[in-house]
């Protein structure tokens, strides 16, 4: 069952960011058990978590999150069930790689982010492997627990806040990340253990890229045209090695049973090196 965590366990600190659906704080959880744990705490935009049967749902999904463990996933320790709903999970404390590699740019060593690819194809594998689908991956989701180590966040947030199982409602009040998304969860809004193989290939050209905006300024309608009318991808970042840019190639395949599995790709990122 869920951990429930109470606000007066919670003791909070600074302001970590504002990630996908809510605010991030730094806290000390003070357990009933006298322990106190350094944690951070994603607040929960209200527009998210006003519904009831949302409530179960989203419930629901943290039991399941709760349940996962693994050294490339953030972990979830507990939630606070009063409004606004709070998620208390591991602290990554540095930060997510988007802050970390878009302030750093050309001086991020190639063998650091050839690192972070590996383990991110081995936290997605560990999802894929407990039928998890993510439906957000992104450098903005991906975080530095240290240097050498980075964890996924933020993983089925997009499927427990969103009513439909896979297929999440293309809202208004939702950011849907367009240019992350795969043609067939553009078109559809259909999700898949295959459409997050395709967000991480983007998810690989955003580290290359030093974070830019893959597509820029381009619409949903624009992206999905050029991917599957005319077969355009993303160039081939200046910094990255052809090896890896195949890579990032076969998980833009258009058909989603073409693209490999993430335990296919925790070899193929090995074997690229
Ligand atoms: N855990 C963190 N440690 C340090 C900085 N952080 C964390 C999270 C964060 C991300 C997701 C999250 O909630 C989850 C986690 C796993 C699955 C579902 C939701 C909580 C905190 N977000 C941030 C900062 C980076 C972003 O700009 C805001």
């Amino acid at each position: 069952l869920t951990c429930l965590i109470k606000d007066s366990e919670l003791a909070f600190g600074d302001k970590l960011g504002s990630g996908s659906f809510g605010v991030v704080r730094k806290a000390e959880w003070h357990m009933p058990t006298g322990q106190v744990l350094p944690v951070a705490v994603k607040t929960l935009r209200a527009s998210m978590s006003r519904e009831a049967d949302l409530i179960t749902d989203f419930l629901q999904e943290v039991t399941t999150m709760q349940s996962l463990d693994h050294p490339n996933i953030i972990r979830l320790y507990g939630v606070v069930l009063t409004q606004p709903l709070k998620m208390v999970t591991e602290l990554a404390t540095f930060g997510s790689l988007y802050d970390i590699v878009r302030m750093r740019r050309g001086s991020y060593p190639l063998a650091r982010l050839w690192l972070f690819s590996s383990q991110i194809a081995a936290g997605m594998e560990y999802l894929e492997s407990h039928h998890f689908i993510h439906r957000d991956l992104a450098a903005r989701n991906v975080l530095l627990a240290s240097k050498e180590l980075v964890k996924i966040g933020d993983f089925g947030l997009m499927r427990g806040l969103g009513r439909d199982k896979d297929h999440y409602i293309m809202g208004a009040h939702r950011r849907i990340p367009f240019a992350w998304c795969a043609p067939e969860s553009l078109r559809v809004g259909f999700f898949s253990h295959a459409s997050d193989v395709w967000m991480y290939g983007v998810t690989l050209w955003e580290m290359f890229t030093y974070c830019e905006e893959p597509w820029l300024g381009l619409s949903a309608r624009q992206i999905l045209f050029r991917v599957e009318r005319e077969g355009e991808r993303l160039p081939r970042p200046s910094d990255c090695p052809q090896e890896l840019y195949s890579v990032m190639r076969k998980c833009w395949a258009c058909n989603p049973t073409d693209r490999p599995t993430f335990a296919q790709l925790t070899t193929l990122v090995a074997e690229a090196q």
